[in-house]
């Protein structure tokens, strides 16, 4: 249409100053967030953009101080943690444990039900539930893949990240068995309705249609949004909304895909599909809610999914984003990483990984009570 890469960005960022214009009127954006990152669903793109925002907020993140790398809090409950378990606020001394609240975001692994009341207990009062959902036969296929489930269920000796199509032919021949000779962990618990694994308040693996609506209808309580990964965009749009933030705050540039999956027939879906009962209920659920709060948007919905949609292609013009077919030290999958030409600050944390930010945000919050030095005396 004639416009330079600049130019359209401006255009972008006009209808975000004309939003900030209103935005008088309208609350401040909201700063509280409370994130239930689920496996192998677009869930670490989601952190990347929470914590590029909380970064740059400077919020106070919930992490589990003994995972250095991610901070996540994984099965463990927050009810059977001490205080001693998390990095102190910022501009709280580390061992100050009764100022040890307030907390802003929480972005890590960590079941919802189980630790309701723990994070109310410790977040902000005005926090907002947030957790995405993918279609249960990609999310299965890329969870089966990534965890091993091939090797811990003795199908066969492929480790981590193995595609094998001959693999999943073989477990789905009989789920169930195969299904029961894996002793635990991650290549079981998420290779069976694992994202309803996500929530569950006793952990265990449930498909009896009646308990799975029930804790549908708990979590319908409980959660102000869940991303869709079919329909992402989509859904950070109700983000945006939901939050009063900006259509900067939410560019992102898509993490952790692999460079190949399982070539799998419509007919292996199905049977995932039928495997994974419970997911399906949750899903079909989340996205039909999905689509309600679209509905009840009206007709700004659409332009604002066009304006963001352009502004993605302007920043990905803008900073020179190219994929970059990365092998990860010390990972045997290939996943697709990310470059940028640019070297404005914005452009590298979009591409930089989610760990680097949430190592970032550690590393200051471990500073404690020493906030209000100046960084360059600490550093
Ligand atoms: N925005 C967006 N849209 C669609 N799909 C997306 C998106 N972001 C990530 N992905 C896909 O999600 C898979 C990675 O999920 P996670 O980041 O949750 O994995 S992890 O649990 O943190 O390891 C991984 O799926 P597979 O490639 O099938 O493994 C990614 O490709």
């Amino acid at each position: 249409n004639g416009f330079t890469v600049v130019q359209t960005i401006q255009a972008g960022l006009d209808v975000e100053s004309a939003q900030s214009v209103s935005r008088k009127q309208l609350p401040k954006p909201a700063t509280s967030l409370v994130f239930i990152k689920t496996h192998k669903t677009g869930g670490t793109t989601m952190a990347s953009i929470l914590n590029r925002f909380g970064y740059r907020n400077r919020l106070s993140f919930l992490f589990n101080k003994g995972d250095k790398v991610h901070g996540h809090f994984r099965l463990s409950k927050l009810a059977q943690k001490k205080p001693r378990s998390f990095l102190p606020p910022l501009c709280v001394a580390t061992g100050d444990y009764k100022h040890y609240k307030n907390y802003s975001m929480m972005t890590a692994h960590l079941r919802l039900l189980p630790n309701l009341v723990q994070l109310k207990r410790f977040m902000k009062s005005d926090c907002k539930f947030v957790s995405i959902l993918r279609e249960p036969s990609a999310q299965w296929e890329s969870a089966f893949s990534f965890f091993g489930a091939a090797r811990s269920m003795h199908i066969s000796k492929d480790g981590r990240g193995n595609t094998s199509v001959a693999n999943i032919a073989t477990f789905l021949s009989n789920p169930k068995f195969y299904w029961n000779t894996a002793k635990g962990g991650h290549a079981k618990y998420y290779s069976r309705n694992g994202q309803l694994f996500e929530f569950t308040e006793d952990g265990a693996i449930h498909d009896y249609e009646d308990t799975v609506n029930d804790i549908i209808k708990q979590l319908d309580l409980h959660l102000h949004l869940v991303v869709i990964t079919e329909y992402f965009d989509e859904s950070l749009i109700l983000l945006k909304n939901l939050m009063n933030w900006s259509f900067r705050d939410i560019i992102y540039v898509k993490k952790n895909a692999r460079v190949t999956h399982s070539n799998i027939t419509e007919e292996q879906r199905e049977k995932i599909r039928e495997w994974n009962s419970a997911d399906i209920l949750l899903y079909n659920h989340f996205n039909r809610t999905l689509w309600q709060k679209i509905a009840d948007q009206g007709a700004s919905f659409e332009r604002d999914l066009r304006t963001f949609r352009d502004l993605m292609r302007d920043y990905s013009a803008e900073c020179g984003i190219e994929d970059n077919e990365a092998a990860r030290k010390g990972q045997k999958m290939l996943r697709v990483g990310h470059v940028t030409s640019n070297n404005s600050v914005f452009c590298k944390r979009l591409v930089s990984e989610n760990y680097e930010t949430t190592k970032m945000i550690m590393a200051r919050q471990r500073l404690g009570a020493l906030c209000g030095v100046k960084r360059s005396k600490v550093i």
